[in-house]
């Protein structure tokens, strides 16, 4: 279970440009959850994200992942038990690396380097098999650089990267924002299909309704570092895409975009 409890964010402290984007913000995320976060720019989707994983520090609050709270815990540390998937693929995987290359790198995250640590055969067959799992034929494509393949085909292999090693949380950071309909739609499709087979708890900001309903056990929309929808179960299963569009569109005429 993940709680954020009594966090405050304030951007730019003391500044002329300071911010307040979370006072006393709550949240708790069962086991197992597949949550969907939607809501208009700036509403603090990725700054909601960037707190859970140690990326931004907070002024006050706890981030309690099973019962431990991490808020000292540095980033690197945290990411031994959260994956994340970013818009760009680039970020949290190298291009100029071969897809083994970065599989090895992702399996290593955490632990310190020896000789022998690309060299494990079994290993390999093991990547082999997480990639044939895809369906996309990347299992004989282990010696290509990921900079070589297509937008569709890099996250499906950070897809494999963020959850190769057990992981409680996977985070979705747009991760289907840059590509085409028909590619970002197969991406879903293999992203539940990870989030269920290895039971992850998995937090996704899209600004994708349809995917946001289709595949979230629950939706929550945020607006103003708040979060003022939050539906699960029966209600999620009753709320359309014409009822978040609706919600949508009333929070952002009245933040006048
Ligand atoms: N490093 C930063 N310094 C100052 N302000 C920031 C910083 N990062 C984010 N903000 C501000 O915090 C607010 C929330 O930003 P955030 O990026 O979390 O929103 P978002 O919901 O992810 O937006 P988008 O949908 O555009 O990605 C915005 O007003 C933004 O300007």
């Amino acid at each position: 279970m993940l709680e954020l409890k009594n966090i405050t964010k304030i951007y730019n402290p003391g500044l002329v440009t300071e911010m307040c984007l979370f006072d006393d913000f709550n949240l708790t995320i069962e086991d197992g959850q597949f949550v969907s976060i939607v809501g208009s720019n700036g509403s603090g989707k990725t700054s909601l994200l960037n707190i859970i994983c140690g990326n931004i520090p907070i002024e006050q609050g706890e981030i309690i992942i099973n019962g431990k709270n991490i808020v000292k815990m540095p980033e690197h540390k945290r990411h031994n038990s959260i994956g994340r998937v970013y818009q760009n693929s680039s970020m949290g995987s190298c291009p100029n690396l071969t897809i083994l290359e970065n599989l090895s790198l992702a399996d290593h995250k955490g632990k310190t380097f020896g000789l022998s640590w690309a060299l494990n055969k079994s290993r390999i067959d093991y990547y082999k098999e997480q990639l044939s799992s895809l369906g996309l034929g990347l299992e004989d494509k282990l010696h290509v650089k990921l900079g070589a393949l297509s937008g569709g085909q890099r996250q499906a292999v950070s897809l494999i990267m963020s959850t190769l090693t057990p992981i409680d949380f996977l985070i979705l950071d747009e991760h289907t924002a840059a590509l085409d309909p028909k590619t970002a739609e197969t991406i879903m499709i293999l992203t539940d299909k990870i989030v269920r087979e290895k039971k992850l708890t998995a937090m996704m900001v899209t600004h994708n309704l349809r995917y946001a309903a289709e595949y979230g056990d629950r939706i929550l929309m945020m607006d103003k570092g708040n979060i003022i929808l939050d539906r699960s179960g029966k209600e999620k299963e009753s709320t359309s895409i014409d009822d978040l569009l609706n919600i949508f569109t009333k929070i952002s005429i009245e933040c006048g975009n």
